[in-house]
């Protein structure tokens, strides 16, 4: 087979395609020979691997939504499309690329206004403790609206050339929407019997003067508040991985990762499949959602953000990935994203709230999050 060129993929990317790229490889297809939504993700998987055990092109792509039994019922929507074709990472190959330039925005709208979000954390924290919860994630969003059309490519473009880890990716929505995004963090990947998760928690920002921001990386490793809601998340990863594996390793201590806007703990989990039957997209629907975008317990915490966030939050802290005929594949959590509409975006960024988090640091937490998309789309980080 002869080796794809990566740049030519990323320009041929066009709305209602699919992208990915990640350290390792490049994932682009286009056309629809198969289109299955369901709200049961559980079935989604069952019905795909029926679709693919037929398919002339064998892999399946999409998106799994935050909640999929929210009022209004946002389906897992997964692709069987026409043409798919992989190449090697992004990195260093688009290296030295122009950026596309993008429209201003007419108008930035913070939803909710950044003193209710201030109020939804203090609220949160009360709640933690009244309901004896561990963690929940709050999210908020960003509207932009733009004079004229706003395509996703040039967004998608510029978030590879700012991104040289992680999960860059495009995905058409039922909507006719896209999500676009650049996210640090690996729901789970599967080749062979082998499965990794790289699950993050705990967020200090980045910073362009390099004593400020080696200080921050520093201060994160030393933070008990953020090494609590790290423990919780590492901790409900691998119970729900345990019973799918034979072997399962998690380090007790997690890393300290980088992306260009911010700095996080994670822990990378690997596993050996106890039954090579058990699919990537049925291992990522097993674990979502998992505490790094909801909470713990679940349940609790997912009825916690619906009380507390005044939006849907739709394809946000779901998953995006792919998933083929041999089961093997990688799903990312859907975070540092926006959805794109004709002319207007929607981003959203959200942050782990336990008993000792500040609101004012959770807001500035959320502010700096948004810069990955905002960096992308020429703009400056809003504040507030
Ligand atoms: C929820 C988001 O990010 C998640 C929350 C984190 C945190 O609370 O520290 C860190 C990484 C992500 O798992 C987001 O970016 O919107």
């Amino acid at each position: 087979m002869v080796p794809m060129d990566v740049v030519r993929l990323l320009d041929d990317y066009a709305r209602g395609d699919f992208f990915l790229a990640t350290a390792e490889r490049t994932l682009h297809t286009s056309g629809v020979a198969a289109a299955l939504t369901d709200t049961d993700e559980v079935g989604l998987s069952a019905r795909v691997d029926a679709a693919l055990a037929g398919a002339d092109v064998p892999i399946a792509v999409g998106v799994l939504p935050f909640d999929s039994e929210a009022a209004g019922g946002t389906p897992g929507h997964l692709v069987l499309p026409e043409r798919a074709r992989f190449a090697g990472p992004p990195h260093p190959a688009v290296a030295g690329a122009p950026r596309r330039n993008l429209a201003q925005p007419v108008r930035m709208t913070p939803v909710p206004a950044p003193e209710r979000h201030l109020d939804a954390v203090a609220r949160a924290v009360a709640a933690l403790r009244d309901r004896g919860l561990r963690k929940v994630v709050l999210a908020r969003a960003l509207d932009l609206e733009f004079d004229g059309e706003v395509g996703p490519e040039p967004i998608l473009h510029n978030l590879v050339l700012d991104n040289p880890r992680g999960y860059t990716f495009a995905a058409d929505l039922p909507s006719g929407r896209t999500l676009v995004g650049a996210s640090p963090e690996l729901l789970l990947s599967r080749t062979g019997g082998h499965v990794v998760s790289h699950p993050h928690a705990g967020s200090m920002p980045r910073s362009a003067d390099p004593v400020t921001d080696a200080e921050n990386g520093k201060a994160l490793l030393s933070s008990r508040k953020d090494h609590i809601e790290h423990a919780v998340l590492t901790e409900a990863v691998v119970e729900t991985l345990r019973p799918f594996c034979r072997k399962l390793d998690a380090p007790t201590v997690p890393d300290l990762v980088s992306t260009p806007t911010m700095w996080h703990l994670g822990t990378t989990v690997t596993g050996e499949l106890v039954d090579r039957d058990v699919t990537a997209l049925r291992l990522a629907a097993a674990l979502h959602p998992t505490p790094a975008i909801c909470g713990t317990p679940t349940e609790s915490a997912r009825g916690l953000v619906a009380e507390l966030e005044p939006f849907e939050r739709g394809y946000y802290a779901g998953a995006v990935g792919w998933v083929n005929a041999e089961g093997d594949g990688e799903w990312a959590v859907s975070i540092r994203c926006a959805e794109v509409a004709e002319r207007s975006l929607r981003l959203y960024a959200g942050g782990g709230i336990v008993p000792d988090s500040e609101p004012r640091a959770e807001l500035d937490e959320t502010s700096a999050k948004f810069a990955t998309l905002l960096r992308a789309m020429g703009l400056d980080s809003v504040s507030g």
